[in-house]
């Protein structure tokens, strides 16, 4: 069941791709070198959109792949944060496999994913272009951001932003009847037209014979 009040979020990725220091900087504006990585970290916090208060569970993951626990971590969460080092190759393939596990266990609709370049700050050894991280974002229809979690604040805070929003309007929608999700006309109004016309009667609301009624 959807809860407006709360959002998961799973940050994954390969090793030392920089998952710890993203989810700090996001959380804090701060920068810490080095981190206790043996094991997983969750965080809560709120955000505020649109006047609307939601707290946010942020669990920032370590080795998980290897410890056996990625798919308890996925059916956790509803938004995820794919992190590879742009100067780490396998690090991107992590993240391509990451993206294909998301795809397969949750529905298009119900989970929301970004996909984050991390390390940009390392350009002389770059060894993943910024068009293969927007081509792999494309592909998965996920977003997608650079950022380097060493020098700069906004670009990480504007990606996890990004990332919140969507959830919350995902989980907003979520709650809409589907008649309004789809803007669909009832049935009864669709089928009384095509008939109308189809018998070359007088247009709708002239016909004074009442249809009868079925609306989905
Ligand atoms: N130059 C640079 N180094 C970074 C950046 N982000 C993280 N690092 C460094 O990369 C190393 C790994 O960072 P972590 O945040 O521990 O990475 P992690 O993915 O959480 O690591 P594990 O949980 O051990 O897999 C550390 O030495 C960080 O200081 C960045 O944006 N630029």
């Amino acid at each position: 069941m959807t809860n407006l009040n709360r959002i998961r979020v799973v940050v994954m990725g390969g090793a030392r791709v920089g998952k710890s220091a993203v989810t700090v900087r996001y959380l804090t504006k701060r920068y810490i070198g080095e981190y206790s990585s043996s094991t997983d970290f969750l965080y809560r916090h709120c955000v505020t959109f649109d006047s609307a208060t939601t707290e946010v569970e942020i669990l920032d993951t370590s080795k998980c792949a290897a410890m056996g626990c990625l798919d308890e971590h996925l059916r956790w969460g509803e938004a995820f944060v794919v992190v590879y080092s742009v100067c780490d190759a396998l690090s991107f393939h992590d993240a391509r496999d990451l993206l294909d596990k998301v795809a397969a266990l949750k529905l298009p609709g119900y989970c929301t994913t970004l996909l984050l370049g991390n390390k940009r700050d390392l350009d002389h050894s770059r060894q993943v272009g910024v068009d293969a991280g927007q081509e792999l974002s494309l592909q998965f229809g996920c977003q997608f951001y650079e950022v380097s979690a060493a020098e700069h604040w906004a670009g990480v805070s504007l990606a996890f932003q990004s990332l919140l929003r969507e959830a919350r309007s995902l989980q907003l929608l979520r709650t809409l009847p589907i008649r309004r999700k789809l803007g669909v006309n009832s049935v009864s109004k669709v089928l009384g037209n095509i008939f109308s016309k189809a018998a070359g009667k007088r247009p709708a609301g002239q016909d004074r014979k009442k249809r009868p009624s079925l609306s989905i």
